[in-house]
């Protein structure tokens, strides 16, 4: 399943001035060189009608090549879909695609036409003139699209850089205010060495990292940090973390700085969760207390104790933890990855076609029987003795 989300494998796109000479030099090794003007005239056309179709079924296979294997946006899952519109902008990008659809099709169209009149010239020098024509105005169809093939190649790389997240798995997502040490979090539970810096921002993207609990695989998403604004202003940043929240089935991980060393005050912190809240429907949720090796819960203000109080009466827990003591961490995990495997058992149990007995689960063949033979079944005596 992951391997369908991992877009490493797409082959480079070149430019339209590379694709020229890749084709047009491969045209010239792969088919004959030698004609000569005393050769009937059916072999002279042919041998350039060749030329002409070669080139075409070879522009025809590196078009297709893209097409075929850039992922498309609606065959993808509704996260990696909504991944790209916010990162190439999903119309740019059909567009696109669309063009080298076109250029392939005109350059068929192109071959074809001059194929046909390939059979009313009747000298080698008109052969040659046309099947010159008609391989410069189908390269020269290429060159009008560079656009187009240089904004694929861009796609291309950035998506092979795009973290491989398995949308169907176990996951954890982390998400907060900036600098509260969702990146922190995320390097203590798993080897994935995301960078902590002490300034708002230092995560720009979505990463992924693993760990093990309970004999499974567990996925853990760090997300950029977001801050408390209408969906509108969101910018590309923040708008991958709020796309990880709405498409993925995960335990979310609210990171909170009790601190307030990441300069928004509890009662940000806690507007910000209120006022994102409608993303964590139907997900467990987990507030993570974070930085408790400078201030404890018990010794902030009174007034910040009773916003985290109403906050645990809406069944929100609340865990203390930090980072640079490693105090409370894996009890937060754990809590976390059990909530979400409750839910999944759930989940599978209600679903339809489920039905909680044995027998859904074997396979009982009854074979149709063959002739009219008796065949009882046989119990061997020893058996029957219990010797
Ligand atoms: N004292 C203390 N500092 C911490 C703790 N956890 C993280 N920090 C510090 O907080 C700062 C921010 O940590 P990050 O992990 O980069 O925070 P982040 O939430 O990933 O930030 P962005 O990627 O910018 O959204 C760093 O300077 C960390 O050293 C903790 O438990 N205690
Ligand atoms: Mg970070």
């Amino acid at each position: 399943m992951t391997s369908l989300y991992n877009f490493k494998g797409i082959t480079v796109v070149p430019s339209a001035k590379e694709l020229k000479e890749i084709v047009l030099s491969k045209t010239q090794r792969k088919t004959p060189t030698v004609v000569h003007r005393q050769y009937a005239i059916s072999r002279i056309r042919s041998f350039y009608a060749r030329k002409i179709k070669f080139l075409q079924q070879t522009l025809h296979d590196k078009l297709s090549q893209i097409i075929n294997e850039f992922p498309k946006t609606e065959e993808v899952h509704p996260f990696y879909s909504d991944l790209m519109n916010i990162l190439y902008d999903k119309d740019h990008y059909k567009i696109a695609l669309g063009q080298v659809n076109t250029n392939r099709h005109l350059v068929a169209q192109i071959a074809r036409e001059y194929v046909r009149l390939m059979k009313y010239s009747d000298s080698l020098y008109r052969c040659k003139l046309l099947k010159r024509a008609a391989l410069g105005r189908m390269v020269k169809l290429l060159k009008r699209q560079n656009a187009s093939f240089e904004y694929l190649e861009q796609v291309r790389q950035h998506l092979s850089r795009l973290p491989s997240i398995d949308p169907n798995t176990r996951t954890l997502i982390l998400c907060g205010f900036p600098n509260v040490g969702k990146s922190s979090l995320m390097n203590s539970l798993t080897r994935a060495d995301v960078e902590v810096q002490p300034y708002a921002f230092t995560t720009k993207s979505l990463y992924v990292g693993h760990f093990d609990y309970r004999y499974l695989r567990w996925q853990i998403i760090d997300t950029p940090g977001i801050l408390d604004q209408p969906l509108e202003q969101r910018n590309t940043i923040e708008m991958q973390a709020v796309t990880a929240l709405a498409h993925l089935k995960a335990t979310v991980l609210f990171m909170m700085d009790v601190s307030e060393q990441c300069d928004h005050t509890i009662e940000e912190q806690i507007n910000l969760f209120e006022s994102i809240r409608p993303l964590f429907a139907n997900k467990p949720v987990f507030v993570g207390l974070n930085k408790v090796d400078i201030i404890r819960r018990g010794e902030i203000a009174p007034e910040k104790q009773a916003l985290l109080e109403k906050l645990e009466k809406n069944d929100i827990p609340i865990f203390e933890l930090s980072t640079v003591s490693k105090e409370g961490v894996i009890t937060l995990r754990d809590k976390a990855c059990d909530a979400l495997m409750a839910q999944r058992v759930q989940r599978k149990l209600q679903s339809k076609g489920y039905d909680n007995n044995i027998i859904s689960r074997l396979y009982v063949a009854i074979p149709e029987p063959r002739d009219d033979k008796v065949r009882a079944p046989y119990i061997p005596p020893g058996a029957l003795n219990g010797s």
